[in-house]
């Protein structure tokens, strides 16, 4: 999939002019490629979020925009600064929840969060930023007391204080139950709309799903799949997919033209899936289907849980990560 490249943005953006900008990115430890030439933009408001196998980049691309590393080669520019080395045309115009605590443990929160705004040139109230993330009733306790899921909100509420326009967010949800992580979700839709631009990583595809506008699912170094939600699945085909019946080997399965076939193992079960891609995905997948069923009534078998479905992002996913086949279901 290809990217709208645009010229790098001068010292002076406008309001349209992305916030972030990454070119042809590739930063090196040692001998080692970690990231292979990468490009995006992240506008005022926007949600990029960059998706991955571990190991896959998205950390060290985070960190090289936050200016923790020169690129190797490639070029990253914020409101069209050079990041590196966090320059003070930077300060405060940029937040980050990254990987690790850092946070001072004796400390209460209220403490925690008051030394920072102490150190912040037009901070965001105190109080203001405690209840924008829910912790207003442990502005007392002592952070080595609160759970996983408060400390990343706590984090968070760090990144915040300063105001930034560009948030970096690496995996902000880890940790979290179901309820926490829609709170931080509810934040990041609001910071969305105050017009922040994010850069999200996360393993949870489904915080993906909700607050992306535009998504990238990077592997080893590389960006394979970029676009908005509805533009990846589009090109990703219709799946058919059945059990396999017992009396049936996965080498008897037919080969349809436009049609991949794989088989994986899942619940204890083998499922079938047929993958159509293409123009006319919604005919030739009812082809394949009449063909199916036609070909099950000949061997007098039962296709049990037929059913036909767009591609999730789980599928994008896995055959990104390189997975052989995809699940049914
Ligand atoms: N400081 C370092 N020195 C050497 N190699 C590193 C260093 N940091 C990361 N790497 C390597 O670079 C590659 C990319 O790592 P990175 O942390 O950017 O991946 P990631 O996509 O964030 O992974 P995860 O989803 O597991 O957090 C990995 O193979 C990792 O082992």
């Amino acid at each position: 999939m290809t990217t709208t490249h645009t010229e790098l943005p001068s010292d002076r953006p406008t309001v349209d002019e992305p916030a972030v900008v990454v070119r042809d990115l590739r930063r090196n430890y040692g001998d080692f490629e970690a990231v292979k030439g990468i490009s995006f933009d992240i506008r005022p408001g926007e949600l990029f979020a960059l998706l991955g196998t571990n190991g896959a980049g998205k950390t060290t691309t985070i960190e090289t925009l936050e200016g923790f590393w020169r690129p190797t080669s490639g070029t990253v520019r914020v409101f069209g600064v050079d990041p590196y080395g966090q320059p003070p045309a930077l300060r405060g115009r940029t937040g980050a929840v990254l990987q690790g605590n850092g946070l001072m443990e004796d400390l209460t929160v209220r403490e925690s969060i008051t030394l920072t705004h102490d150190l912040t040139a037009e901070p965001r109230d105190v109080d203001e930023i405690l209840d924008l993330v829910d912790l207003g009733d442990k502005a007392g306790i002592a952070i080595r007391q609160l759970s996983g899921g408060q400390k990343r909100r706590l984090i968070l509420a760090q990144s915040l204080i300063a105001r930034p326009e560009v948030l970096y967010l690496d995996e902000p949800t880890t940790g979290m139950d179901p309820e926490a992580r829609h709170t931080t979700w509810r934040i990041i839709s609001e910071l969305k709309s105050r017009g922040v631009a994010v850069l999200l990583t996360t393993h949870y595809l489904e915080e993906a799903e909700r607050l992306a506008d535009r998504l990238a699912i990077m592997h080893r170094g590389e960006i394979r799949v970029e676009g908005t939600l509805a533009g990846v699945l589009s090109t990703w085909g219709d799946r058919i997919g059945f059990l396999m019946p017992e009396e049936i080997g996965t080498d008897d399965l037919p080969a349809f033209p436009d049609s991949t076939v794989g088989v994986r193992t899942r619940d204890g079960r083998l499922w079938a899936t047929y993958t159509v891609t293409g123009a006319d995905v919604a005919e030739r997948g009812h082809r394949v289907v009449a063909a199916l069923v036609a070909w099950a009534a000949e061997r007098d078998v039962v296709l049990r849980h037929l059913q036909v479905r767009g591609a999730s992002l789980e599928d994008v996913f896995l055959q990104v990560a390189g997975a052989t086949d995809l699940a049914a279901g």
